[in-house]
């Protein structure tokens, strides 16, 4: 018997809101269709658990999806509870009803450990996002269950109706609309399945009914034409032989056979992804193809954190440290969020912290309060709960390392020192965690703490620490250090300045200096007196500016305890930093000194060297002019390249130079 009613909803029309607010991405009804078939076969599971419905043995637990570009179609068939006529009522027409919740309260106390999605029942109308008309087939596992068709064209009226196909389970059809038959396309169907259904946990075939029609035709084309082969054989061989045994139907039935092994369906999906299985039972070699399959990154990780959590909320997961390739490599990881593995999305802010957004991995947490559509997250303070747990974790595991095995921290320090330092940035609680197991990378290449580099350079250079940030600009300062048994460390990365920034914030007394910075006290020997340095800075001074043709230049005068240096550029700590600041916030034009910089570069000469006592004791020297400009420029070269022409004029220069020698 047929009937009509109208779907109780509160508006007059859902389906506008369906289609254009509540799912921004049109994909997800493939999600919530699957997934609504694998709620009802984890319910008939958990029936059969309770004593309330006996399993058909052999039976496999799966979700077919059918897709017909000829009729315009895609139907999703599972083999779950199925639903009586009530229930279709109850679920399907009174829309704002989740029947989870109903299904969770009656069974609240008797539940196992696997969780049951329940949402607000709104999923399966998503289907009308693409289709001008849905049809529900569907028969309950309840004994003498009468099996109902239900029918509904995008309006707010159905029909239901007893239907003959008394299989239990439930097969949902969707008539595509014109524009979007893109979903009865194998590849398009299968490519979204593989997006938000890759872990779900049952399997889930595809079929191409098109393919599977013309296939059938074609076999049984092939047949008919054989059979009319072997008609003719056989009454040959008859009469030849009398009655000789057929092989050829033998043979047949093996090929067949054969046939259908190759033919076996596969399903889109791994019912057991990696991340819900015990630490214990995962190898090393698993870990590795997980995240190469699921990140499509041929590299390998560094290492992992399998996150594996019952109370006081579920959350499951593994996170990947990924191996930067460079410095200048882009930090850009994907977190993908599941909910009890179904995909929700990428990158949810609210649940994962910013900075392990740099990381790869996966986070599934059946408890997340999602709302409406399962992409909407109520945040309330239990998703920061989540998002302080996963932090916690991150940073244990990386103390834990520093603690146990030193050596793979240290191994991995460069890899992972931007994604802690960013950590550090962003998050205070990972920041004081981390904040004794933050090492820097010596001149020597040895990795020490920050207290570490502080208590050996106590005497030096007291609270100061001398940075790199280019090894091979500076690489004259470091050979300097090393000469003179001094300390630098490495802070290459663009994250090390405002990471500098950051510690100097918290190490009130430290200060951070490039290692062209200054010419350290430590390099000076015996100090010039007054007068020596007022004098020689005005001798020099005057020389450098007249034959560089540059009146700003600023001349120091040292006297360097390693006489073969002659001349060094140091660039203000103050200035520089004050400079890229400017050139961050576009204006670079401008001069540093209206912010009270100061200059940024100084000349530093040696009065020891013999090349700058030439200069001194020759005002009217011959080649005075000659060895000004090549002190200036080697100082220059030290410590970046030289512009275009200053470099010709330099050649030339040089070329002069070896020319006098002869
Ligand atoms: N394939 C199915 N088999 C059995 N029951 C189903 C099936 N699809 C839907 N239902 C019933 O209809 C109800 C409503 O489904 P719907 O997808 O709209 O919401 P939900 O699954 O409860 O929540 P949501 O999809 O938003 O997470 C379900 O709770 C379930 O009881």
């Amino acid at each position: 018997m047929e009937r009509q009613g109208n779907l109780s909803i509160n508006s007059d029309n859902i389906f506008p809101i369906i289609k254009k607010w509540l799912y921004s991405d049109q994909d997800i009804f493939i999600r919530e269709l699957i997934s609504n078939g694998c709620d009802a076969i984890t319910k008939l599971k958990k029936l059969a658990v309770m004593g309330d419905y006996e399993e058909v043995e052999g039976e496999e637990y799966k979700i077919e999806v059918y897709a017909s570009a000829k009729d315009k179609t895609l139907t999703f068939v599972d083999n779950g509870l199925g639903m009586t006529e009530e229930e279709v009522d109850k679920y399907i027409n009174q829309i704002a009803f989740s029947g989870a919740t109903d299904f969770i309260n009656k069974y609240k106390d008797k539940a196992g450990d696997e969780q049951i999605i329940g949402h607000f029942g709104l999923g399966f109308y998503s289907a009308f996002m693409v289709a001008d008309k849905v049809t529900i087939e569907t028969c309950s596992y309840k004994e003498g269950a009468k099996p109902v068709y239900w029918e509904c064209d995008g309006g707010t009226n159905y029909t239901m109706s007893e239907s003959d196909d008394d299989i239990r389970g439930t097969a949902i059809t969707l008539y595509l609309n014109e524009d979007c038959l893109e979903y009865a396309n194998e590849y398009r169907v299968k490519e979204v399945i593989q997006k938000y259904c890759a872990f779900m946990p049952y399997n889930i075939y595809f079929i191409n009914e098109d393919k599977e029609e013309e296939e059938a035709a074609k076999k049984e084309a092939e047949k008919k034409e054989k059979d009319k082969v072997i008609e003719v054989d056989t009454t040959q061989e008859d009469e030849l032989v009398g009655d000789a045994p057929k092989k050829d139907e033998a043979e047949e039935k093996k090929e067949d056979a054969t046939e259908e092994k190759k033919e076996e369906r596969k399903p889109l999906n791994d019912t057991n992804p990696l991340w819900m299985r015990n630490p214990k039972d995962c190898t090393d070699e698993q870990y590795i193809d997980f995240y190469q399959h699921v990140f499509l990154d041929f590299k390998k990780p560094l290492f992992w954190i399998h996150l594996n959590m019952d109370y006081p909320f579920n959350l499951k997961g593994i996170l990947y440290f990924p191996k930067i390739n460079t410095q200048y490599d882009q930090l850009e990881g994907t977190i993908k969020l599941y909910n009890n593995q179904v995909f929700i999305a990428d990158n949810i802010k609210e649940v994962i912290p910013e900075f392990l957004l740099l990381l790869k991995g996966v986070i599934d947490c059946p408890d997340l309060p999602l709302n409406v559509s399962r992409s909407a997250l109520q945040n309330d303070g239990f998703v920061k709960k989540i998002s302080d747990y996963i932090t916690k974790k991150v940073a244990d595991k990386l103390t834990g390392m520093y603690k146990n095995n030193k050596e793979d921290y240290e191994k991995y320090w460069d890899d992972l020192s931007p994604f802690i330092k960013f950590g550090c940035l962003k998050d205070e609680k990972f920041c004081d965690k981390m904040t004794d197991y933050m090492l820097f990378k010596d001149i020597n290449g040895k990795y020490i703490t920050l207290p570490e580099y502080l208590e050996e350079g106590k005497e030096k250079y007291e609270n100061k620490v001398f940075y790199i940030s280019d090894e091979v600009a500076q690489s004259q300062y470091i050979n300097m250090f090393k000469e003179e048994g001094m300390n630098a460390v490495y802070l290459t990365h663009n994250i090390d300045n405002p990471y500098i920034t950051h510690l100097e914030g918290k190490n009130e007394n430290v200060k951070f200096l490039r290692i062209d910075a200054d010419l350290a006290d430590n390099f000076v020997g015996e100090k010039l007196t007054e007068e020596q340095t007022k004098e020689y800075t005005d001798k020099l001074s005057e020389a450098f500016k007249k034959a560089t043709g540059n009146d700003k230049l600023v001349v120091k005068v040292e006297s360097m305890k390693n006489e073969n240096v002659s001349s060094v550029l140091t660039v203000s700590e103050e200035s520089r930093r004050m400079m890229e600041m400017m050139r961050v916030y576009n204006m670079g034009g401008m001069d540093p000194n209206m912010f009270g910089a100061g200059e940024a570069e100084t000349l530093v000469l040696n009065a020891n060297n013999k090349l700058v006592k030439y200069i001194l004791d020759n005002p009217e020297g011959e080649y005075k002019d000659m060895i000004c400009n090549q002190l200036y420029d080697l100082a220059v070269l030290a410590n970046k390249p030289l512009s275009a022409e200053k470099m010709t004029a330099f050649v030339k220069r040089s070329n002069d130079l070896l020319g006098l020698l002869i």
